[in-house]
């Protein structure tokens, strides 16, 4: 069943942020999150991750309602990697990813071998474990955003909400890091920008606008010419590849 939003409301003040959104994701699939600017991406996943309240409706993690769950549960279950994420000074990047094990561990219990192990594997997966004993300060924005994905690894969820995740990678490790998702058999949800990856990659996609739902289907069937001019204002041709996926091209 895994994750389930239903009819989510959000805002700040008198500003409402998310209105009546509902989703489900299917056990082992990625959601591909879409939307301008400002449309809610961020705060969805801030919200489904349980972060943060709903003003009203409520997530489901298996048909549990995540606001009854003990944070410690939620920790193992969900990995949230959010923009710009912060971490502190002065330390490496094994420390860092060694933080994603924080929810595995007993109260005061050193680092075991199957914690080693675990950052082992999420530092490989990321390609960046030549890395491992350099000073988190000292890396570029592409290899801390990859460092930050390797801490979400090793934290081992079942369920993986990435916010723009490609932002500050080069080519290759955008392809590289979709690749990986798409390979891990995780209900993951992705928010991105580019909608040709995001077709490439997701199995299904959910457009905000204004915070509200405006499509929820199959990539074909939501990157239309009419949505990419109503939602964000550009004009599309739709090519055919070789394995017969749509490729957008903007005018
Ligand atoms: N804590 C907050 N206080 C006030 N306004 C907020 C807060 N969090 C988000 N917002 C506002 O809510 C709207 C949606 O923000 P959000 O970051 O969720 O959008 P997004 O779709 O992720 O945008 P982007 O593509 O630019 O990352 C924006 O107008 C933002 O300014």
């Amino acid at each position: 069943m895994s994750i389930a939003a239903e009819n989510l409301a959000w805002g700040v003040g008198r500003k409402t942020i998310l209105n009546d959104v509902s989703l489900t994701v299917q056990p082992g699939t990625i959601l591909g999150l879409l939307g301008p600017n400002g449309s809610g991406k961020s705060s969805l996943l801030r919200l489904l991750a349980g972060l943060v309240r709903p003003v009203s409706g409520r997530v489901t993690l298996d048909g549990q309602d995540i606001a009854r769950m003990r944070r410690r549960d939620l920790a193992r279950r969900i990995a949230l990697v959010q923009q710009h994420a912060a971490t502190e000074m002065n330390v490496t990047v094994q420390d860092v990813v060694m933080l994603g094990r924080i929810p595995h561990r007993a109260p005061l219990a050193g680092c075991s071998q199957a914690d080693a192990t675990a950052v082992d594997t999420a530092l490989a997966q990321v390609d960046m474990t030549t890395f491992r004993h350099e000073s988190w300060q000292s890396l570029s924005g592409g290899e801390r955003q990859r460092v930050q994905i390797a801490r979400a690894l090793a934290q081992q969820p079942r369920e993986l909400f990435l916010d723009e995740p490609t932002n500050h990678l080069d080519i290759q490790h955008q392809l590289d890091l979709l690749r990986l998702i798409s390979t891990l058999g995780l209900t993951s949800i992705v928010a991105l920008h580019d909608l040709n990856h995001a077709a490439m990659f997701c199995d299904r996609l959910l457009v905000l606008d204004g915070g509200r739902v405006v499509a929820d289907g199959p990539p074909d069937e939501v990157l239309t010419a009419e949505l990419l001019a109503g939602v964000f204002k550009v004009e599309c041709d739709f090519h055919r590849t070789s394995d017969g996926r749509h490729h957008i091209l903007f005018r």
